[in-house]
């Protein structure tokens, strides 16, 4: 089954439409043909619509954002839901600025967006909770199963929160993740990736519970195999890079750790 996601997305190379922050550019094309997928980045508002048209996955991350890029987000994304296209949305440093909070808010309001990826505090902001953020870093501990529920209800849409532990719901079903490595936090831009990995996932897998787990995933066991060969950030993000792309299939069924946890109950 997972086995069988990542040797479509290495077969179909889908072709990821990013509109992203200046920091991560390289870094997630460089990271999105590791997986087997084919990365685009375009911003213009001249040419939003007709590349999200073609895209098999649109990522909007407003990490660097402008108002002219957001109102380009706007037109990729409807131009997206048009198309039937997925959307994944990385609202990063919600809550450090109302820039940032008004924005994402706008896009979701004028966007059918399949999954927000964020960090707790990116989330709770979010929905509306007043989670203090450092930059685009999280501060402190959040109850993650039941903020990432409270969101998707809200939304009403998918939620991925990611950190230590990762959850993923639809506000009924829900999974946490337990793969993963501190290195990770360590390089720039890591989360930003992750968004636009779990599109790839999606431009292959109908099912975006099962998309955004399976990524996740994948990502963090790939992130725990680099580790073991590089304990410093620099050598790392090389490694993992690798990783992505050559993870061994065997070790990935044998650490991945997916578990699913249900509405309601207060523990998985
Ligand atoms: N303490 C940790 N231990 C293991 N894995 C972690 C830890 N913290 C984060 N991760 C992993 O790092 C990846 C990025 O998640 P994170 O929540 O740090 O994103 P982010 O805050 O949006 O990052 P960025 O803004 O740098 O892109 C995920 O795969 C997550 O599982
Ligand atoms: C460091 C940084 N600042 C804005 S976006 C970004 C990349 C990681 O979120
Ligand atoms: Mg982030």
């Amino acid at each position: 089954m997972k086995l069988t996601q990542i040797q479509l997305l290495q077969e179909k190379q889908p072709l990821i439409h990013n509109i992203t922050n200046q920091v991560v550019m390289n870094f997630t094309a460089n990271g999105l043909y590791a997986i087997g997928a084919s990365p685009v980045m375009a911003h213009a508002k001249e040419e939003v619509e007709e590349m999200a048209q073609i895209a098999d996955a649109v990522v909007l991350n407003i990490g660097t954002l402008t108002q002219d890029q957001v109102d380009a987000m706007i037109l990729a994304g409807k131009s997206a839901n048009k198309a039937g296209v997925p959307v994944v949305l990385d609202p990063v440093g919600v809550g450090a600025t109302t820039f940032r909070t008004s924005s994402a808010l706008r896009i979701l309001d004028e966007v059918d967006v399949t999954i927000i990826r964020g960090n707790a505090g990116e989330v709770a902001n979010l929905a509306g909770m007043e989670v203090k953020v450092k930059g685009v870093d999280v501060t402190g501990d959040l109850q993650n199963e039941n903020l990432a529920t409270l969101a998707a209800k809200k939304f009403n849409t998918n939620i991925a929160i990611t950190g230590e532990v990762d959850v993923v719901t639809n506000g009924l079903s829900r999974y946490r993740i337990t793969n993963g490595h501190p290195l990770l936090t360590k390089v720039t831009g890591t989360g930003c990736l992750l968004s636009a990995v779990i599109g790839a996932f999606l431009a292959v897998e109908k099912d975006v519970l099962t998309a955004a787990t399976t990524a996740i995933s994948y990502y963090g066991v790939a992130a725990e195999e680099a580790a073991q060969q590089s304990n410093l950030p620099g050598s790392f993000q090389i490694n993992f890079l690798d990783q992505l792309n050559h993870l061994n299939m065997e070790a990935f069924e044998r650490k991945s750790r997916i578990s699913m946890g249900t509405f309601g109950s207060e523990h998985f």
